[in-house]
């Protein structure tokens, strides 16, 4: 009797193909070999392992694998970034989901952890969709080809970015020469090109032919040679890589601090795989597999193919390469100010959804003369019941009609001085031996209260501000450039200052050097010309924090 005789009747029929030939070949053998574990019992060990063959669960997953290996075009899915587009679903929903019930049911569905599981685990099988097809084996092979596969792939002619042609790495994967024995090897798979998508090219394949020529002795430069003159189709003859790694697409979202342009990058492998983004961007990383370079794509970019990015220590090393640099040329007083110690590279972030009842702080943040004082008026003068203004704390005694909680919180000057060493303000200063400051439990208290308060602190207050307790929104207040700047201050808004051609000198320079200091501490920027334009983008953008979800430190939402 065969072991799947001994299998009830129900099960026969699920068996799968292969595993019931793997019994039967077991079946013949019978459970006579060697083992290196003397305890354990060889019988024991076959029965076991046809148990472990028999059982309807492993032959579902087996089936389930062939289905998803072997499946045809017709079956392929047709987006393979449910996730994200479930996420945008939502936010379109949510701020209707209060009036109309349909969406407050969609809205139901898709925060479901069984239904977003569904959904994440259709992406991770969509994202390996297993187009180009493996090429026939020839039917005759050699017997030391044996340990050869043969791949084919069709080469990219997507247009990318920028509008030419091609210049994806011709299949998605890189190659390099053995330091020691000078063999052509795949050096990377880039996720989501073609020679990921086949799922049949590791990293560590030696390259042995390129579409029916020997590469074996020629060098990468020889070989690229070759892939860009083929057409359409690309034939690779390939010793596969015996510790081929497992490489899993991480899940890890980083918000960009600093500006990248491959092609500007004389140390990046492959030029025309690197990845382009500006600094704010968020980027999904696929892999950090390699130390120096990780792979990415742009969030929400529907073209599935990822590309190179300096890892946070390679850019880290070049920051401060950079800076050693600057200081030596530079006079030490302009940059005494700044903050030496971050080095902007990469944040992570997660999304932020908007909860009723709670308002971001807003933060305008700008050079001194800016017009962040003006702003902060008429945005108040917008909505008293929502837009707050900070009472600060003074060591000063109240003159006649000021009131407590209303235009100061009068405190002693040893309790604010003890305050101040504990870390409780935000920012603080001294006038006419008074002390005046503002305590971070103060915005807190305003938070709590459904308030949005407008703050604007020194720059040097913005990273106290950056809390998960306090979640600020931060709009960079820019002047315009100097005509501009010259021409609508001139223009008089009403208000006392009047401006020196050094005072814009200054504000002009100021302008520079907080973007390039503090400039990955901004969401939004925001041109202060026109006042009245002004006003009217900085609304735009606090509204846009009651509708959409916005990418934060992911800290914030844990
Ligand atoms: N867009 C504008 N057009 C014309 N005048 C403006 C504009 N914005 C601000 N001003 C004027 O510029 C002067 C300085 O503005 P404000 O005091 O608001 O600057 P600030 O950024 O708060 O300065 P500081 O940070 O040094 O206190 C004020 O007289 C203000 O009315």
């Amino acid at each position: 009797m065969s072991a799947t005789d001994t299998l009830p009747k129900s099960l026969k029929w699920t068996c799968d193909p292969a595993i019931s030939q793997l019994i039967s070949c077991m079946d013949s053998l019978g459970p006579h070999y060697r083992t290196e574990h003397l305890d354990s019992d060889p019988v024991e060990d076959f029965e076991e392992i046809l148990h472990l063959l028999s059982r309807r669960e492993l032959n579902s997953v087996v089936k389930i694998h062939n289905i998803i290996l072997f499946c045809n075009q017709e079956q392929c899915p047709c987006v393979s970034n449910s996730c994200q587009i479930a996420i945008e679903v939502m936010e379109d929903v949510r701020p209707l989901a209060l009036m109309i019930e349909e969406c407050r049911e969609l809205y139901a569905i898709l925060t479901t952890p069984h239904i977003r599981s569904l959904m994440a685990s259709h992406d991770i099988v969509a994202q390996r969709d297993y187009i180009p097809k493996l090429n026939q084996y020839p039917e005759e092979v050699d017997e030391d080809e044996e340990s050869m596969k043969i791949v084919q792939l069709v080469k990219s002619h997507e247009t990318v970015s920028d509008g030419t042609k091609d210049t994806e790495p011709i299949v998605g994967a890189t190659i390099k020469a053995d330091e020691e024995t000078g063999k052509i090897l795949i050096a990377r798979v880039m996720h989501g090109g073609a020679a990921d998508r086949s799922g049949l090219i590791s990293v560590g394949d030696e390259v042995v032919e390129v579409n029916g020529i020997n590469v074996q002795n020629k060098s990468p430069a020889d070989v690229l040679q070759i892939l860009q003159m083929a057409q359409n189709t690309i034939t690779f003859k390939l010793i596969p890589n015996e510790g081929k790694p497992v490489i899993r697409e991480s899940r890890v979202r980083l918000r960009a601090l600093f500006t990248y342009d491959p092609s500007d990058d004389t140390f990046i492998p492959c030029k025309e795989a690197g990845l382009s983004f500006v600094k704010g961007e968020v980027l999904h990383i696929v892999s950090q597999d390699d130390q120096f370079w990780w792979q990415a794509r742009k969030e929400n970019d529907r073209n599935m193919r990822a590309g190179l990015i300096p890892s946070r220590v390679l850019q880290e090393k070049r920051v401060l390469r950079m800076r050693d640099e600057m200081m030596s040329n530079q006079n030490s007083e302009e940059s005494e100010d700044f903050d030496r110690e971050e080095i902007p590279t990469y944040e992570d972030v997660a999304r932020l959804f908007p909860r009723p009842g709670f308002f971001r702080p807003i933060i305008l943040i700008g050079p001194n003369g800016v017009g962040r004082h003006e702003l902060k008026k008429r945005l108040l003068a917008i909505d008293l019941t929502r837009f707050s203004s900070v009472i600060p704390h003074t060591s000063r005694p109240p003159k006649m009609g000021e009131i407590h909680g209303m235009d100061y919180y009068f405190d002693t000057r040893s309790k604010m001085l003890a305050d101040i060493a504990s870390g409780l303000y935000l920012e603080h200063g001294e006038f006419k031996g008074n002390i005046y400051g503002t305590r971070i439990t103060t915005i807190i208290e305003h938070i709590e209260k459904g308030l949005q308060p407008v703050l604007i602190p020194h720059y040097q207050g913005l990273k106290v501000l950056r809390t998960q307790e306090i979640k600020p929104f931060t709009i960079y207040v820019k002047p315009p450039e100097r005509t501009r700047l010259i021409l609508s201050r001139k223009e008089t808004i009403g208000t006392s200052k009047s401006f020196t051609e050094s005072d814009f000198d200054e504000m002009i320079l100021q302008d520079k050097r907080l973007e390039f200091h503090y400039g990955h501490l901004f969401d939004v920027t925001v041109v202060n010309d026109d006042i009245d334009v002004a006003v009217e983008s900085i609304s735009r953008e606090i509204s846009r924090l009651d509708q959409d979800a916005q990418w934060v430190p992911s800290t914030w939402v844990q």
